[in-house]
């Protein structure tokens, strides 16, 4: 069975553990650097990726969990974590965990106010998802070597090798189509 770690600082954490346990994985719940062992697999929630880059920071477990991602581990930042995970953010120097080759946009539709949900279609499921923003970001650039899984206008989810990144909340939905692409297609 794949053991799935979701970093439980803040943010939409059981959201995401209840997925893992629908699709049949073993979620693990990471606060401190022993919860890293043995994962298939990192999911890094939304929130307030100022405050979850502290809590990395302050415990350590940034510099574990950049190693284990540089080593292949796969990894998925949604809004908040995909903010984690981007070289650059825009006019705020990189993220607190800097693999991912993207620019991007912090609170880039305004504020929580103009938070939405939309359907996106989807091209390598062929199908449409829900797509639930929440003072989402917006990914201004990609650079070579990240594909462009989804699009609204601008990517809203990219991968690059073992790292996804979604910049909506796919765990608030009742659908499990990116969960099951995470699990089954970038933890192998
Ligand atoms: N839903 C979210 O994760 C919001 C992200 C938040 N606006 C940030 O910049 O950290």
């Amino acid at each position: 069975m794949k053991t799935i770690g979701v970093l439980a600082f803040q943010g939409g954490v059981i959201e995401h553990v209840k997925k893992i346990e629908e699709l049949g994985a073993k979620p693990q719940l990471v606060k401190k650097k022993e919860d890293l062992k043995n994962l298939d697999g990192l999911i890094l929630p939304g929130g307030e990726s100022t405050t979850i880059g502290k809590f990395l920071i302050e415990t350590g477990l940034k510099d574990e969990i950049l190693s284990l991602i540089h080593e292949g581990m796969p990894v998925w930042g949604t809004c908040a974590g995909a903010i984690l995970l981007s070289k650059n953010i825009k006019n705020q120097g990189s993220g607190v965990l800097p693999a991912l080759s993207i620019v991007i946009e912090r609170n880039a539709y305004g504020s929580q106010l103009d938070s939405f949900k939309k359907e996106v279609f989807v091209p390598r499921f062929n199908i449409a998802t829900e797509c639930v923003f929440i003072r989402a970001p917006k990914i201004v650039e990609v650079a070579e070597g990240v594909e462009v899984l989804a699009e609204l206008e601008t990517p809203i989810a990219v991968l690059q090798k073992n790292i996804l990144a979604t910049t909506f909340h796919p765990e608030l939905t009742s659908q499990n189509y990116w969960h099951s692409f995470f699990v089954e297609n970038v933890v192998k």
